[in-house]
């Protein structure tokens, strides 16, 4: 009989968190296959409720320390325990569990996770901010706790599957969508609307990555993430336009080879390999490949001047690892007040651009290599404040 592996989810009420549930409760021959230990939400109180009385879940934590009272009483009779605030969810984190799924949006997942590192349980990485703001420091901290990083983004998780280290690897490709303002003139995306830049041609996902995936930004964290990742630099690093999303991602070996993982576009499929890493486990939901029914698979270079993001991950990722971080919270702000309608769609890779360069520049002092998580902590304050002043003024 298989051991029922223990698991923690944070960020149970998002798009990864949702795809998460849905194989957490699936059975296998009738069998649970996973035990839920923790489960988090930041103000979604109902459905984290929902959540923790499905799976059955030890804890649950909701961000928002004013819904304590509202959870406790939704979850009245049951035997889930409840905690609240960046506190509460920092110690569903540190619940020991063999592993934690991070599907936190933003940095705010960056404590959490490390709360889990530290707990020694294996991360199923969903969240690409907390790798790209704190990338060497992060991966330094799992190794010292004996956690294995397991990379959930789709094309992390494609090339995961088709690394084999022990050989010499000349590139790692990217695959990106293009999302929805691929084929859209500069006037255009001057003027497009929050709903047109959510509105992905083939993932459903949370409003944050959306935004970043129609500016490409989503990339630019992605190329950062991968360097990070897989200990590779960016000259060895394609992006590559693939508007179908059927190839995640492929790596290039020395002897002409390239290797690819190729499936839909759902993310059930590589949530499913982090859960059940080394093994595969079944997930029947998914519809599987047809590429007759497909006919054809596309491929261009991204436009440098329509998604000036990529090149900016580049600059971040020589300057060193201060960088990442400046250009992470920035961008994270200008998403935020995109969303709000208070800035245009351009507007969030200028900002994030421009105080990239307040910083290089010097205006908060010589940069360096963050030496600790005070030091990443700190800059990605800053960061945000300096954006927010960039956008004030
Ligand atoms: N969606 C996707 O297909 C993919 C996502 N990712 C990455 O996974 C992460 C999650 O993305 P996605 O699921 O789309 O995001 P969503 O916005 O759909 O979900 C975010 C989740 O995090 C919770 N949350 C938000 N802010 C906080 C906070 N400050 N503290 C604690 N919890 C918080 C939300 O709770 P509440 O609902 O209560 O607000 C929700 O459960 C992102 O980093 C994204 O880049 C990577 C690849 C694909
Ligand atoms: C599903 C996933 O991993 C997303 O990060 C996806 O890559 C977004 O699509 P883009 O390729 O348009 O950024
Ligand atoms: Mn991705």
């Amino acid at each position: 009989m298989s051991k029922i592996k223990r698991v923690s989810l944070l960020g149970a009420t998002g798009s990864i968190g949702k795809s998460t549930l849905s194989l957490l409760t699936q059975q296998c021959n009738g069998m649970p296959e996973f035990q839920v230990v923790s489960l988090s939400a930041q103000s979604n109180v109902r459905a984290l409720a929902d959540a923790a009385k499905a799976t059955g879940a030890e804890f649950a934590a909701i961000g928002d320390g004013s819904l304590l009272e509202e959870l406790r009483a939704l979850l009245k009779g049951t035997n889930t325990v409840c905690g609240a605030g960046e506190g509460g969810v920092i110690e569903a984190a540190s619940r020991p569990c063999e592993t934690l799924v991070s599907a936190i949006s933003g940095a705010a997942a960056l404590k959490p996770t490390l709360a889990a590192i530290r707990q020694g349980s294996n991360i199923a990485l969903a969240n690409k901010e907390s790798i790209v703001c704190a990338g060497t420091l992060l991966l330094e901290e799992a190794r010292k706790h004996g956690s294995q990083i397991l990379p959930v983004d789709s094309e992390h998780n494609a090339i995961f599957q088709v690394l084999d280290v022990r050989k010499r690897i000349e590139k790692l490709v990217l695959t990106a969508s293009g999302g929805p303002f691929r084929t859209a003139s500069l006037e255009e995306m001057k003027l497009a609307t929050s709903a047109q830049a959510i509105s992905h041609p083939n993932w459903s996902m949370g409003a944050k990555i959306s935004v970043d995936s129609a500016s490409m930004m989503n990339k630019s964290l992605e190329l950062i993430e991968a360097s990070y990742l897989f200990d590779i630099p960016e000259s060895q690093i394609d992006v590559l336009i693939h508007p179908q999303s059927i190839i995640h991602s492929l790596v290039a070996y020395d002897d002409g080879s390239v290797l690819a993982q190729l499936g839909m576009p759902d993310m059930r499929t590589p949530i499913s390999y982090a859960l059940s890493w080394p093994n595969r486990m079944n997930v029947p939901g998914v519809h599987r490949l047809d590429l007759a029914q497909i006919g054809e698979l596309n491929f261009e270079k991204p436009d440098p001047i329509r998604f000036p993001a990529i090149e900016l991950a580049r600059k971040c990722l020589a300057l060193g690892a201060w960088a990442p971080n400046v250009f992470n919270a920035a961008n994270e702000i200008a998403v935020d007040l995109f969303l709000k309608n208070k800035i245009g769609f351009m507007d969030i890779t200028s900002v994030t651009k421009s105080v990239l360069e307040r910083f290089e520049l010097g205006e908060y002092g010589t940069m360096s290599d963050p030496k600790n998580f005070e030091d990443v902590f700190e800059l990605d304050r800053l960061a945000r404040k300096q954006a927010l002043e960039e956008i004030q003024a």
